[in-house]
């Protein structure tokens, strides 16, 4: 990076003479203005003025001298990476586009342009050590508007004809100018084509001051981008050329109308030109007007920033236009003050550097082929993996803290690894958490000894049920035969030869009907009825209920007996009872009669025994429902104070539970709309902390989802 001050020189377009002198070895101006009388008789106005110049350049000095001195070092500069500009700025006919284009007449009166272009191309074919490429743009801006005169589908007919070009500014500031083309140029005739296509696009009208004068800014860029054969490094370059519109005042063209127009544009675009370079010129200035006008916009650069910037300042040595050459001197004096900062433009050609690199990978690839002995593909083949997994499992398993796990050089395998062991450290945060969230969650080996557990459970359960369904079929039989001996007690009851008063109270003896009424009830769901089961079993009163069954059972027998021994008496009387008087023989009747009475009393014996013992049996089956109501409403408050720590119960619960964050997250219970629900399995770690929370109730709805109706 170089700071330098904008060099200024000076051209003069006729014989020095009258007010004008030139002093100090041709790097002076001096002005010597006598007072005029008419401006009155005070009169403060300056007599004589002095500019300093980088070289001063009278109206005999060649154009070949003038490019050797002025821009050869730019176009130096800018083959060196550098971005350059010359500019040139003077009153009307001064000679700007005579310096800077050219003049037609002859060879020799070529300007910077076409000397410019000979001279890179020149270098180009000179320098094997650098390939160069050169893009061509011509901006016209007339009344502040942009033209593209590069464009080829135009010829200079109209000015709106061609395609405008209007400023972008992007976020960092950098102008773009939209619709301007860029034409390559691959030799010096198709760079000098283009100049000349693009002057040919130029405005021009006449004003009284010059029949040929150009009434609008111009700028000839030439982009230049240089690569060493190999390199991945570009030097991307501008060299702006520009001819700028007349300086001199719209008082004095003596234009109207359209002129008086563009006189107005261009005063005000140069207006606005030196204050730019007043505020560049001004150290204190922290903000320059650059877009106030689209040519300060465009030449932003040039002023005050990247770029070797020279102006050539134009003067019209005649006395007539003293004025406008002591302005545009000193124009030129401020434009001296500014100081740019150029710095080499070089930059990463990205595809160069991919093509690099990509062949670097490939080159490396081979080497390490060569080196290990194998061919490796992009990913780790199934078999690689599966070794992985046992090298890691040894390697884990090794309580030798010193142990080692060797894959090889191989960064697949390598990062492989990491990813398996970091999936493993996620799993024992997440169990780590998870056990201090909740103690009694258990651990592995608790879960495989409750997993046993519960399978021993379920066979108990099973067992239990199926005993239990037998035990009710005796009982529903037994029920049915008390049904019987009711039925035929009733019967019994109802025969008027042997009514008897004792027993007519047995319509009483029937408070079972009753009690198996309670009974159906309490019908308990299959689940709770296991848990019942369960229960029942372990139960103190249990071994009293099953003695007093089997008694119940004795008792059903020996009812059994006697009633049939009833039933068969009865029969007997009542056929001994109905034989004729004169079948039986007289000596017979008495026997008769004393068996009869031997029979009835045999039968009221055993019917008053069986009375005995179905008061006994109902007394027994009253005191079986007793316990077993008992039984079943201790059940009923151990399950509702405490089975919240049952020993199966609990752990199977917690494991659930566990069983849901990990691996059922979809599982409904979490659809409430606070609970969001999240991927299995990799979220259940954060989604226990954040929902371990849960109330005893919602633990046992997400359980009761997985073992419906078992145990809760
Ligand atoms: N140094 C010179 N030697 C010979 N002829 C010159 C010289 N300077 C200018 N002229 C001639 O003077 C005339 C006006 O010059 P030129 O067009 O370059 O002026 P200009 O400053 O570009 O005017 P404008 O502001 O109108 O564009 C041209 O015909 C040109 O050939």
């Amino acid at each position: 990076c170089s700071e330098l001050h904008l060099r200024p020189f000076l051209r003069v377009s006729c014989v020095i003479s009258g007010v004008y002198s030139v002093e100090d070895d041709g790097s002076c101006l001096g002005f010597v203005v006598p007072k005029d009388l008419a401006d009155g008789f005070i009169n403060n106005k300056r007599e004589s003025y002095k500019f300093r110049f980088q070289k001063i350049f009278d109206q005999s000095a060649k154009q070949e001298e003038l490019f050797d001195t002025v821009a050869k070092p730019v176009a130096d500069s800018v083959l060196a990476g550098y971005n350059g500009t010359i500019f040139a700025y003077g009153q009307t006919a001064s000679g700007k586009t005579f310096t800077i284009t050219g003049g037609a007449e002859r060879y020799s009166d070529r300007g910077i342009i076409p000397r410019t272009l000979s001279y890179l191309y020149q270098h180009f074919s000179q320098d094997s050590t650098m390939a160069y490429t050169i893009h061509i743009s011509y901006l016209e801006i007339y009344n502040e508007m942009g033209f593209d005169l590069l464009d080829p589908k135009h010829e200079a007919s109209r000015l709106e004809d061609l395609p405008r070009v209007t400023i972008l500014e992007d976020p960092d500031q950098n102008i773009h100018l939209k619709n301007l083309s860029l034409q390559q140029a691959g030799n010096e005739k198709e760079a000098l084509n283009l100049l000349f296509l693009g002057d040919t696009n130029r405005m021009i009208a006449e004003t009284p001051m010059n029949q040929a004068s150009t009434r609008s800014h111009c700028i000839f860029t030439i982009h230049l981008c240089g690569r060493e054969p190999g390199s991945a490094t570009l030097r991307r370059s501008k060299l702006h050329l520009v001819d700028l519109a007349g300086s001199e005042r719209v008082g004095r063209t003596g234009a109207g109308g359209q002129h008086f127009t563009e006189s107005k544009y261009i005063n005000l675009s140069l207006h606005f030109l030196e204050q730019v370079i007043i505020a560049l010129s001004e150290k204190s200035r922290s903000h320059i007007p650059y877009r106030n006008s689209m040519m300060t916009s465009v030449l932003r650069d040039s002023l005050g920033g990247n770029c070797m910037t020279t102006m050539i300042a134009t003067v019209s040595a005649e006395k007539r236009n003293v004025d406008e050459s002591i302005s545009t001197c000193r124009f030129a004096q401020r434009v001296a003050l500014i100081k740019n900062e150029a710095w080499l433009n070089e930059e990463l050609d990205p595809a160069l550097l991919i093509a690099r690199l990509k062949k670097e990978v490939q080159l490396l690839k081979g080497e390490l082929a060569m080196v290990t002995g194998e061919q490796r593909s992009e990913k780790l083949s199934p078999q690689e993996i599966q070794r992985l997994g046992e090298q890691l499992k040894v390697y884990l398993d090794d309580s030798d803290s010193e142990a080692m796990l060797d894959v090889g050089p191989d960064m697949r395998k390598i990062c492989h690894c990491f990813s398996e062991l970091k999936k493993l450290l996620h799993f024992y945060f997440f169990q780590t958490m998870v056990c201090k969230a909740t103690p009694d969650i258990p651990t592995p080996e608790e879960v495989k000894k409750l997993k046993d557990m519960l399978v021993q459970r379920d066979n108990e359960i099973s067992i239990l049920v199926s005993m239990l369904k037998k035990e009710k079929k005796r009982v529903q039989d037994a029920v049915s035969t008390a049904g019987n001996m009711e039925a035929q007690s009733s019967l019994q009851s109802s025969t008027a030869n042997l009514s008897d008063e004792s027993l007519k109270g047995s319509e009483d003896l029937s408070p079972l009907p009753r009690l198996l009424q309670r009974k159906k009830g309490l019908e308990l769901s299959v689940g709770r009825q296991e848990a019942f089961e369960i229960f029942k079993r372990d139960h103190k009163d249990q071994l009293t209920i099953e003695d007093n069954k089997a008694l119940l059972k004795l008792r059903y027998t020996e009812a059994k007996a006697l009633g049939e021994k009833v039933n068969s008496a009865r029969n007997k009387v009542r056929v001994m009872g109905n034989l004729p008087e004169s079948e039986v023989p007289d000596p017979m009747e008495e026997k008769l009669l004393a068996q009869i009475e031997e029979e009835k009393n045999m039968y009221k014996n055993t019917f008053g025994k069986l009375k005995g013992m179905k008061t006994e049996i109902e007394h027994l089956q009253l005191l079986l429902e007793k316990q077993k109501f008992k039984l079943q409403k201790d059940f009923e408050d151990w399950w509702t104070h405490e089975a919240g720590s049952m020993q199966v119960g609990k752990p199977l619960l917690f494991k659930s539970i566990f069983f849901l964050f990990t691996c059922a997250p979809h599982c409904s219970c979490y659809e409430s709309p606070s609970d969001q629900q999240t991927d299995c399995p990799d979220a259940g770690f954060d989604l226990v902390n954040r929902k371990y929370g849960l109330t005893f109730r919602r633990m046992s709805s997400c359980a009761a989802q997985l073992r419906p109706g078992i145990y809760f």
